[in-house]
């Protein structure tokens, strides 16, 4: 059986989401799980983007071990010796180069002739191969791309050493048939073609991301790219969870399988879409909640007779274990232990006993702490930093429908002052977060707020998304809790601890970018 490789560029192609800005912390957090998921590519960033996109790239060249770490570039030399500078610390290094190759981006965006473009794309593989040898060069809209060129050019980078050549249909243009068909045609009317490997980078506009790069597999691909829960610029990238199932499931008929820990597919999901802030819906395939769930009597009574009249995969398979201990208040470290090594976690001793407090906590809170409510708070302690500005010692709200909502907050600093205030606002929420605002002094306005139920239950973890705007600098804040008003006042001060770091490093100079990609929580 062929192996395909996996190509993850959920920090890289997935962070372009509107409304993602991941920090260095959350993105070390996210690669160490790709790693466990068994990626053979992870795209750490573009480090020419911002100091933040670097010195993310850098961290994840110097924790990650087994797996390839690519950072993007431009075709210029500047962005190559940024990313060599930031990659150079992976134990495999890679460095992509792109360049767009359609006559749409050449005439109208590059403004260049397709010769222009030609030389600087040799020019361009030729230098980025003097820092490193696996170079992957990308032909930008190759899906709208005149073929003869797009032949010519790949013949002249391979020339040059470009190890893989990624073939993106970038615009997500192209129907299945007609990207299998491009990708046969290039494998085999390109006469050096075999000394290079040959990569999809698929998009979802019309929602045939994973399709196409299925197609291409069929047709020869040795790599395909996508994120999970094919998240990524506009609608998106191709799904990698589902790219992997539909070969494991359909073995028979692609005859190619991945390197991918199939059981790893649910946490890394559940980790990327709790990190990320992108809910994933209800009825996604594979990961969505409704993905193995059966509602109809004719399908239940198919499930209890034989679980193959309603089900082509297995959740199992994708790591969702259906557990038999039951963790609550009285359950000690052992079983906690146990648990989270049932869900595949592995951490430090320090971090399963800041985990356990938490977990002991929330289990006096909950009669019954499910598996997403421990990966959710294993997750948020892993990622969260001591260096934040203010803690939340209490808070209290009047509220109702014939009174003013009035708030009372009581911050402590890392310097350990406290500080109180009360203010007033149009619901219980707004008057909480104007009363943090006066104890900051720091006005924050909220441009998105958002509430999901970490599992069910009234007595259910929530989990509260926000995002928030100083001037031209927007940060997103996180915060959980079995009390929802508890979780947005988290939410808000993860928010402003991200702000003032965020400022903190705009004033010194070290970001130019707007969004809070490089702050530290
Ligand atoms: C399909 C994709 O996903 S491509 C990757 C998208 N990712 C990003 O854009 C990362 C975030 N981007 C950024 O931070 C910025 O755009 C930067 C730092 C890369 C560049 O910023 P700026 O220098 O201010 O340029 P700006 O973004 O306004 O314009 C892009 C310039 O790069 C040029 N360019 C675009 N793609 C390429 C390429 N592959 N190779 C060389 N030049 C390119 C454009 O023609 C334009 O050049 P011009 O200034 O001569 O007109
Ligand atoms: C940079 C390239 C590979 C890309 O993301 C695209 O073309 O969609
Ligand atoms: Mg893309």
């Amino acid at each position: 059986m062929r192996e395909i490789q996996i190509f993850d560029t959920t920090l890289r192609d997935g962070e372009q989401s509107p409304g993602v800005n991941l920090n260095t912390n959350e993105k070390l957090e996210i690669a160490s799980q790709l790693e466990r998921l068994g990626v053979h590519v992870m795209e750490a960033g573009f480090p020419a983007a911002s100091v933040g996109d670097f010195e993310a790239v850098k961290a994840i060249a110097n924790a990650v071990k087994n797996t390839t770490v690519a950072a993007l570039s431009r075709s210029v030399t500047k962005d190559i010796d940024r990313a060599w500078e930031a990659v150079k610390y992976a134990v495999n290094p890679r460095i992509h180069v792109f360049i767009a190759t359609s006559s749409i981006h050449m005439q109208h965006k590059l403004q260049k002739s397709p010769e222009q473009v030609l030389e600087i794309a040799k020019e361009m593989v030729r230098y980025t191969k003097k820092y490193v040898s696996d170079v992957q060069w990308s032909a930008e809209d190759a899906g709208r791309s005149d073929i003869e060129y797009l032949k010519r050019i790949i013949e002249a980078v391979i020339n040059e050493g470009a190890t893989v050549i990624n073939v993106p249909d970038t615009v997500g243009y192209l129907m299945p048939e007609e990207y299998g068909e491009l990708i046969r045609r290039l494998k085999t009317e390109i006469p050096n073609s075999h000394k290079a490997r040959f990569s999809g980078h698929c998009h979802n506009d019309l929602g045939l991301a994973v399709a196409n790069s299925l197609a291409g597999i069929r047709n020869g691909l040795d790599q395909v790219e996508g994120t999970i829960n094919g998240i990524g610029e506009r609608a998106g990238n191709a799904a990698i969870e589902e790219i992997a199932m539909a070969l494991h499931t359909r073995k028979e008929l692609y005859q190619a399988k991945t390197t991918l820990d199939l059981s790893q597919i649910s946490r890394t999901s559940q980790l990327v879409s709790r990190l990320t802030g992108m809910m994933v819906p209800r009825n996604k395939a594979v990961v969505g909640a409704n993905a193995f769930a059966h509602e109809s009597g004719i399908h239940q009574d198919g499930m209890l007779k034989d679980k193959s009249t309603y089900e082509i995969m297995t959740p199992e398979t994708i790591g969702l274990k259906k557990s038999s201990l039951v963790l609550g208040k009285h359950s000690g470290r052992h079983a906690f232990r146990d648990k989270l090594q049932d869900l595949g976690f592995v951490l430090s001793e320090d971090l399963i006993n800041k985990a356990f407090e938490q977990f002991k906590e929330l289990a006096d809170k909950k009669k019954e702490v499910t598996d997403a409510d421990i990966s959710a708070i294993v997750e948020e302690e892993a990622i969260t930093s001591p260096q934040e500005k203010y803690h939340l010692d209490y808070f209290q709200i009047s509220s109702g429908n014939s009174t003013i909502p009035t708030a009372t907050v009581r911050l402590r600093t890392e310097a350990g002052v406290t500080q109180e205030e009360a203010a007033c606002g149009d619901g219980p929420i707004n008057a909480i977060y104007n009363t943090i605002d006066r104890l900051s002094g720091e006005p924050l306005a909220l441009t998105d707020y958002r509430i999901r139920s970490v599992s069910g239950g009234t007595d259910a973890l929530g989990e509260v998304f926000v995002r928030v705007q100083q001037g031209e600098i927007s940060v997103n804040g996180r915060g959980m809790s079995t009390d929802i008003l508890e979780a947005s006042v988290k939410a808000y001060i993860n928010a402003l601890n991200r702000m003032i770091v965020k400022k903190g490093e705009m004033d010194n100079g070290n970001d130019s970018s707007r969004e809070d990609s490089s702050c530290t929580l």
